[in-house]
């Protein structure tokens, strides 16, 4: 586990897209990840087991010479077993706590709160080092994702930690999730369904920092 122990707390935080081709799953993502994601999570539904560790491991070379931070979603094994920075668990992943106690305090761990605040607050006693909302715009790529309140964002600001927003995020409707306490956008589709990804991740940069006169 190599986790830097300061971490980006703000910006676009890539998850990749499902894709049962190796060639192709890597063709698509490699090429994005200097363009300005400040974390990545490994996240590809279509892949087999065996694919999925060939995958993470295919990853962490990049993302180490980078400095960007890898996180494997629904399998801390897995993020152990390679050494990624950390792991993104959801309702049904299993214990943060466990995750916690096997992972150690340097990694980088993500619970998933839907549209409940008590969710978070769990977590955090659970000692994530994030907690993630959504989600908040119709998603294509989980059109039944529960849908949450922007609000959430600010009522979970006295958790102290990294707020994620998840869901349908597009560069258009970023800045209102920002502007609501969103410190990380985490996005699929916005990216590696838009006809020029690396453009894409730029664009979403800019909800943090806009340009002068923008
Ligand atoms: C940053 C972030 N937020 C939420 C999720 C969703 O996790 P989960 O509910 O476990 O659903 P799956 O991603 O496993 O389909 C996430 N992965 N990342
Ligand atoms: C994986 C995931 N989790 C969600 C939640 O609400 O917890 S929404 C979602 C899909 C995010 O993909 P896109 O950026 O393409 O909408
Ligand atoms: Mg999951």
């Amino acid at each position: 586990m190599n986790a830097p122990s300061i971490w980006p707390r703000r910006g676009l935080y890539l998850l990749t897209p499902d894709d049962p081709d190796t060639d192709r799953f890597l063709a698509r993502v490699l090429p994005v990840l200097a363009d300005g994601p400040v974390l990545l999570q490994y996240r590809n539904k279509a892949a087999t087991t065996a694919d999925r560790r060939r995958q993470v491991e295919a990853l962490l070379p990049a993302c180490r010479a980078l400095g960007l931070p890898l996180l494997v979603n629904d399998d801390w094994r897995l993020a152990a077993d390679t050494g990624a920075d950390g792991a993104h668990l959801g309702q049904d992943d299993g214990s943060l706590a466990e995750a916690r106690r096997a992972l150690g305090p340097a990694a980088l761990l993500g619970a998933s709160c839907y549209d409940q605040l008590d969710l978070a607050e769990r977590a955090a006693a659970a000692g994530a080092s994030y907690v993630a909302f959504g989600a908040f715009f119709p998603s294509g790529t989980k059109p039944l994702a529960r849908r949450a309140d922007p609000r959430l964002l600010a009522e979970s600001a006295s958790l102290g930690l990294p707020r994620v927003a998840i869901g349908g995020i597009t560069p258009d409707n970023a800045p209102t999730l920002v502007a609501a306490g969103a410190d990380l956008l985490a996005v699929i589709g916005g990216v590696f369904e838009a006809p020029d990804p690396t453009a894409a991740v730029r664009a979403y940069r800019r909800a943090f920092d806009p340009l002068p006169n923008e």
